[in-house]
């Protein structure tokens, strides 16, 4: 068991990693403020670690809400039925919510957290390699609109996020590579030390080998957890962690939420900064080169959909949370390791890369 803290002052709560996930109890059960809890999950979440949640929780009066898979069901709607079946259960501010699953069912859960009763107690049980790395700490909670990604939410912390790594063996390989476009998000704009291990690991990763994963997940949350805590509601620093989401969330949203995989969104949107830097002479062709290998290495996209103009993803870009005096904004990879958010690309720019 590894653990490290996302340092937030009153706020600040522990990040536990887990090979086998048989600690879930004693490091869950004292961060559960009252009697009553309400696991949040999925249809294909919940059959699988069910009757390990339900063993770790024995103590406490527990509840399950299994909502319909999928980044479509990231809703407003869904957040209504979850919110009704808190109130026909009988839940009150001492409740503890529990997210179960990959980041779409551990976002809505948060907002719901932070809403309900204007905000009730919640943990992080994340399942998808995507949500141990990125998802699950920060307390960045949404639902999506039609149009627009994670246009409804709040910045909420939750009181612990605990991650099994044994979780990871019944992902489907495409969300498993999914995860990995965050990974290697990481490795770009923060840490080249951490692209050039990734590089050198491929075949350890995709057979998930327990020590490379163990470092991987650590490193990112470690990466994560010192960006949030120094810029916890996104005044600055924290920006760089959308590297690649300017226009990963464009092509989510006009191809219709779950037909891109965030994760795939976020490779083809990475490769496009990464062009968009070079165009500005910042990283080299070799750069470049060496991010696509990468990426490919997984089976993500590098480019993003062909039907895709111009025209739509500046439609889409315009309403990103990032824009401001009505400019967009991007992040772009200044070298490997190192990030910065620029304010002045021109849409001649944009037309050559895309
Ligand atoms: N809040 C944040 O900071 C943040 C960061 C990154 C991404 N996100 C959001 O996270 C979402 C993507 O998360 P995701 O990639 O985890 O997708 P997801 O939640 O849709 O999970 C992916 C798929 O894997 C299934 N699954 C989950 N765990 C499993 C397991 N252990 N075994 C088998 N199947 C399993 C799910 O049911 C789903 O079908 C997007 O909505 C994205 O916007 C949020
Ligand atoms: O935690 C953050 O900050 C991130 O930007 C992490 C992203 O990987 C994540 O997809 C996030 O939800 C995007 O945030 P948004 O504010 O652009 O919706
Ligand atoms: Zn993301």
């Amino acid at each position: 068991m590894k653990s490290l803290e996302v340092n937030l002052g009153d706020h600040s709560y522990p990040i536990y990693i887990e090979k086998d996930g048989n600690s879930l109890s004693s490091f869950l059960c004292p961060h559960i403020k009252g009697q009553r809890v309400v696991v949040i999950s999925n249809t294909t979440v919940l059959p699988i670690f069910k009757s390990q949640i339900a063993l770790a929780l024995t103590d406490f009066d527990v509840s399950y809400y299994e909502m319909a898979d999928g980044e479509a069901n990231k809703t407003l709607e869904t957040y209504h039925d979850i919110m009704t079946f808190l109130l026909e259960q009988g839940a009150a501010r001492d409740v503890t919510l529990i997210a179960l699953g990959g980041g779409v069912v551990g976002d809505i859960c948060g907002f719901v957290a932070a809403t309900f009763m204007r905000g009730v107690n919640f943990i992080q049980v994340p399942t998808t390699l995507l949500s141990q790395v990125d998802s699950s700490v920060g307390g960045k909670t949404a639902v999506n609109h039609p149009l627009g990604k994670n246009m409804i939410g709040a910045f909420y912390q939750p009181q612990a996020v605990f991650i099994s790594m044994n979780s990871l063996k019944t992902l489907p390989k495409r969300e498993f590579a999914a995860g990995m476009a965050e990974v290697i998000k990481y490795g770009i704009l923060a840490d080249r030390d951490l692209f050039e291990y990734l590089e050198n690991n491929i075949a350890a990763i995709q057979q998930m080998d327990d020590d490379v994963m163990a470092y991987i997940i650590h490193r990112c949350c470690e990466i994560k957890a010192e960006i949030v805590a120094e810029d916890e509601k996104e005044q600055g620093r924290r920006a760089l962690l959308n590297l690649g989401h300017t226009f990963g969330h464009a092509i989510e949203a006009e191809q219709g939420y779950g037909n891109w995989l965030h994760g795939e969104a976020v490779a083809a949107g990475m490769v496009q900064a990464c062009q968009l830097a070079r165009l500005r002479g910042w990283i080299n062709e070799s750069d470049v080169s060496r991010v696509i290998t990468l990426l490919n290495a997984f089976d993500l996209p590098t480019s993003g959909p062909d039907s895709m103009s111009c025209d739509d993803y500046i439609k889409h870009m315009k309403k990103d949370k990032k824009v401001k005096a009505s400019t967009i904004r991007f992040i772009l990879p200044k070298q490997l390791g190192q990030a910065i958010l620029v304010s002045d690309v021109t849409e001649s720019e944009l037309q050559t890369i895309l």
